[in-house]
């Protein structure tokens, strides 16, 4: 992943640039070509323009309260699940591609039914498609099929079209993603842009959104662990007169450790690929790896291995604390994965985490329902809330 990363540059995705544009985003393509994609997006996500994207995070979040508080009021268990779905889609809807989704006032909005249908499209032939493509990329290319399905490529085209066609005209200017990628000007095309913002919006939304689900799986289980976020909660929006900063948002440490064993244990992706671009010979073996091959490195197995992590079952923050923290065997935590292919959003993601918390976590407790007997990832996931 970083010693050895000339040997494994690509994820050996398929993409289809010509039929299906959205395909060739930063995740997909490999080589010289998500070199300079990868250094043309990185000033994205620099702490500059994380503080600029800050109040759109913030006002994503004033939906999901008032929804939050309406549950609580009714005293109805809540689909968690369902909830931080929609405050995610609105922030990367918000972030990505310029829309005020406003999805828990609309949750069947066409932005966030393409998104869904994207990650569920299920269809067997879809899944055979797909598994040719991977197989034979050269000839699924020749054969001009496209990995999603073209309605909802459609879709996300004609939204940043309309975008950015919007903004040039009238001089409109957002502090938001879609703006960084737009003042890039000639630097990418249309079908460049559309592509990285879907990407952002495919990365982010849903990993963002498991991982908070999982955690507040757990903080219902552990409500000694929930009543510590919530204090550290209050201490630093205390000292910031109440309000959710940048500054008071980086400050709660604990909430770090909070949602770093979250992704120990629930690594929104289970496992890393990558491929072989040249004869790897393992160090130290006769073994070679031979250019072509696919590599999967396991991210569940290393999180969950007892060597690594000692009871590895047990939801344990303190993993994370400063003290414990560096005697972590390096590359054993990878929920991010690893090297220069690393996840680009990283910062982002934990920062949209953080606030989601911090307005649900500041005046509501959390407990699993009692007729709750599924698994976050079985169906929904019903908490009882108490304000
Ligand atoms: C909790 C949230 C997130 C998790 C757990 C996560 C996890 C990952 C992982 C495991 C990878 C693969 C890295 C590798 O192969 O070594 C990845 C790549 C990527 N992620 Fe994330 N991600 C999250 C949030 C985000 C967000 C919010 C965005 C964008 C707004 C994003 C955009 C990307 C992109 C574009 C890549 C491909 C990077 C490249 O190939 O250069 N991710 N992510």
């Amino acid at each position: 992943m970083l010693k050895d990363f000339q040997y494994f540059v690509d994820r050996g995705f398929y993409y289809n640039e010509k039929d299906d544009p959205l395909s060739a985003h930063l995740f997909a393509i490999g080589g010289k070509k998500w070199r300079t994609l990868r250094t043309k997006l990185t000033p994205t996500f620099t702490s500059g323009k994380m503080k600029m994207m800050f109040d759109t995070l913030i006002q994503c979040s004033v939906q999901m309260e008032k929804a939050i508080n309406q549950f609580s009021i009714g005293k109805q268990p809540v689909d968690i699940k369902d909830v931080v779905g929609c405050f995610t889609t609105d922030v990367i809807g918000s972030c990505a591609f310029g829309l005020d989704c406003d999805s828990f006032k609309t949750p069947d909005a066409e932005f966030r039914k393409c998104g869904k249908r994207i990650f569920k499209s299920t269809s067997k032939l879809r899944a055979i498609k797909r598994a040719f493509m991977f197989s034979y990329q050269d000839l699924g290319r020749k054969l001009r099929l496209s990995f999603f399905p073209k309605d909802a490529t459609d879709f996300f085209m004609k939204v940043v079209r309309d975008t950015v066609k919007f903004r040039k005209t009238n001089n409109f200017v957002r502090k938001d993603m879609l703006q960084i990628l737009i003042d890039m000007g000639n630097e990418l095309t249309l079908e460049e842009l559309s592509a990285q913002a879907f990407v952002f919006f495919a990365a982010g939304f849903e990993t963002s959104s498991t991982t908070m689900s999982f955690c507040l799986y757990e903080l219902a289980k552990n409500p000694e662990i929930q009543e510590k976020v919530r204090k550290e909660i209050k201490e630093v929006l205390g000292k910031y007169q109440g309000e959710i900063t940048y500054e008071g948002i980086m400050e709660m440490k604990y909430m770090g450790q909070v949602i770093d064993e979250t992704l120990r244990k629930y690594p929104a992706l289970a496992f890393l690929t990558r491929e072989c671009v040249k004869d790897y010979p393992i160090p130290n073996t006769d073994t070679q790896i031979e250019k072509g091959t696919s590599v999967i490195i396991s991210i569940l197995g290393l999180h969950r291995h007892p060597e690594y992590y000692p009871d590895p079952e047990k939801f344990d923050p303190e993993r994370f604390s400063k003290e414990n923290k560096n005697s972590i065997v390096p590359f054993t935590y990878i929920p991010f994965g690893e090297g220069p292919i690393v996840c680009i959003g990283m910062r982002f993601g934990i920062m949209q985490t953080k606030v989601g918390f911090t307005v649900l976590l500041r005046n509501c407790q959390f407990s699993v329902n009692k007729k709750n007997n599924c698994t976050v990832c079985n169906g929904s996931l019903q908490l009882d809330i108490n304000y």
